[in-house]
């Protein structure tokens, strides 16, 4: 069977520092992916060379049968590969229902102008609800971004890639400063997730990680050193000397 996004032999250096060494895997729809490493490992390289934001020195990028290696980005987020938007990219005067109206309008190449009109369209109304309820914003829709929690704002993020109907959505460490408090919500959120959506998820906070991921990929100094499920990667010598650490006991015993 054809992966739905794969990545093969993918090698990218900056100067003399290769930072992406022979990174090769694949997802299929519904996977639940998780890729984690130290600092440095070179996981917003890979990021960005998925989605288009970078070019690989060799190797080669495939979306849905399409060798899509030169292609940029929003060539990618037209053929269904998605990055989740990030806080620093939402207007904080405007609510969540204008952000996610305006996302389905630019998604079906209407005018940003018609965004003033959006609730007299019944059809842009109920996706932008159901959007909205499924991340369990529904009932913050009508406030300014300001006035919402953190955490609810990542969530904001998450809905506003799905507004472009991923096929496979890239999440990049979707509980990164959010407060202890609201990462119940986040892990709510992502179990709701269309099923057949393929996900890969960068993050650090590895409670998360070992609540999400039905399989764990461990980038060190650039190169994958385990790819397999959550409860072997606690139980792998390299990855505990390279990442884990004390944090090993710990999911080993749960
Ligand atoms: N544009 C660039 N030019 C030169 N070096 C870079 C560039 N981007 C990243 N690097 C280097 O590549 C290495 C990997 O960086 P990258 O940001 O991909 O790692 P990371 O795993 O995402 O780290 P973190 O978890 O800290 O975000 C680092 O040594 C970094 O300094």
């Amino acid at each position: 069977m054809i992966p739905l996004f794969g990545v093969q032999n993918l090698n990218k250096s900056f100067g003399g520092l290769a930072v992406t060494n022979n990174v090769s895997l694949s997802l299929a729809a519904g996977d639940r992916l998780a890729l984690i490493g130290p600092n440095g490992a070179g996981k917003t390289t890979f990021v960005n060379l998925v989605t288009g934001n970078l070019l690989p020195n060799s190797g080669t990028v495939r979306l849905a049968g399409q060798d899509v290696t030169r292609r940029n980005a929003m060539e990618r987020v037209r053929l269904g590969l998605v990055r989740s938007f990030q806080v620093t990219r939402l207007f904080y005067g405007m609510t969540p229902e204008e952000h996610l109206a305006l996302a389905v309008l630019q998604r079906e190449g209407k005018s940003g102008r018609m965004v003033g009109r959006y609730q007299a369209m019944p059809e842009v109304m109920d996706e932008v609800r159901d959007i909205l309820d499924l991340l369990g914003l529904l009932e913050l829709s009508h406030l300014k971004v300001r006035e919402i929690a953190y955490g609810q704002q990542r969530l904001l993020e998450i809905a506003l890639a799905l507004a472009l109907r991923p096929k496979v959505l890239l999440l990049d460490e979707p509980a990164a400063g959010v407060p202890q408090s609201e990462t119940a919500r986040i892990e709510q959120a992502l179990d709701k997730l269309p099923p057949d959506l393929a996900v890969l998820m960068i993050e650090h906070d590895m409670d998360l990680v070992f609540r999400f991921a039905k399989r764990v990929i461990v980038l060190a100094a650039g190169t994958v050193i385990f790819d397999g499920s959550p409860q072997d990667v606690t139980k792998d010598a390299r990855v505990r000397e390279a990442y884990l650490g004390s944090y090993a006991n710990v999911g080993s015993a749960a």
